[in-house]
């Protein structure tokens, strides 16, 4: 049982036990800094005060969405990737994912990421079924294959007849349960999950979980995106725990949900000491085991790579 938490009631079951084999993700000092326009106006005095208004002249400040960032993911592996909002989660998956640039350091994988966002292109006016269809020929699947799998995507997603339906008429969850099926039929070797299963009911979770579970036991490495601290602990072995872009926990993702969980709690009740000491310990705990983490990346890594 941790020490950075309150004991809390145990009312989750952790995930499938399945060996956790070679690296298969190393995020070595990764950071990513945004200039952003700060609403100021940075007085460098070019224009007249009114004239730089309109123009919208403001200054600039650097947000530090992820910041100095080490670790390194194996197969077998879900990570679950908690924070508040605007801890720098989103940015993480999409640099991993290679749709964003790394301001320094950088990410080795030893395959393509599949990123399965909360927005990831489906047609709101096509049925779900037909977007399923369509979702496993953009991945590569022959009419066939596709004929052949998408029963199977169906009993994933569990959103019964509303499969006949323009997915423009789905609630939030539905569309996000489609998604997730037909990017887990691929059974990807590293797949990164951003929120799509926190929507998810009692029953289309647990075939989540399953399916989860078959793309760990294939020694694929899952990344899940969440702000439920209970889904992180029913989904995932691992988590790493976001803070304003920095890493601040990396461990069983028990005892990092039940950190977040109590450092989040105290902020809301205003007990601002009691979470900047939750943060700290969490901090050196982490220092700990840093050193190690960074001597096993590159030599992995390199030998999966070449
Ligand atoms: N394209 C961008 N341009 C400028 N700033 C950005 C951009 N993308 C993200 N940011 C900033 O980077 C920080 C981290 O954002 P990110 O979306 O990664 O956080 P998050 O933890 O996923 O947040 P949430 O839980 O709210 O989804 C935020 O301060 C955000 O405003």
């Amino acid at each position: 049982m941790s020490d950075l938490a309150q004991d809390t009631p145990d009312t989750t079951s952790a995930p499938a036990d399945v060996p956790v084999g070679d690296p298969t993700v190393s995020v070595r000092r990764l950071s990513v800094h945004y200039r952003v326009p700060s609403g100021e106006d940075d007085g460098s005095g070019q224009a007249p005060g009114r004239l730089r208004r309109r123009l919208g002249m403001t200054g600039t400040v650097t947000v530090r969405a992820v910041d100095d960032v080490s670790f390194v993911a194996r197969a077998g592996e879900a990570i679950g990737v908690v924070g508040q909002n605007g801890s720098g989660k989103s940015t993480l998956l999409r640099v991993i994912a290679g749709l964003e640039t790394a301001t320094h350091g950088d990410v080795l994988a030893t395959s393509t990421p599949m990123f399965l966002g909360v927005n990831a292109a489906l047609m709101p006016e096509l049925s779900g079924l037909q977007n399923v269809r369509l979702g496993l020929l953009a991945m590569g699947r022959t009419p066939a294959e596709a004929d052949e799998i998408v029963p199977d995507v169906l009993h994933v997603a569990g959103i019964g007849n509303a499969v006949h339906r323009p997915m423009k008429t789905y609630s939030s969850g539905m569309g996000a349960r489609l998604r997730f099926a037909i990017a887990a039929s691929a059974r990807p070797e590293i797949l990164l999950i951003d929120e799509a299963l926190a929507t998810g009911d009692a029953a289309s979770k647990e075939r989540s979980e399953e399916r989860m579970a078959q793309i760990r036991q294939q020694a694929g490495t899952i990344f899940l995106v969440s702000h439920a601290a209970q889904t992180i602990e029913e989904m995932c072995t691992r988590a790493i725990w976001l803070h304003d872009g920095e890493l601040v926990l990396d461990g069983p993702a028990e005892e990092t949900a039940r950190a977040y969980r109590w450092w989040a709690w105290n902020v809301a009740k205003g007990e601002h000491e009691i979470a900047a000491d939750v943060l700290e310990r969490c901090r050196a705990r982490l220092r700990a085991t840093l050193v190690r983490h960074e001597d096993q990346t590159g030599r992995h890594i390199a030998r999966h790579s070449t």
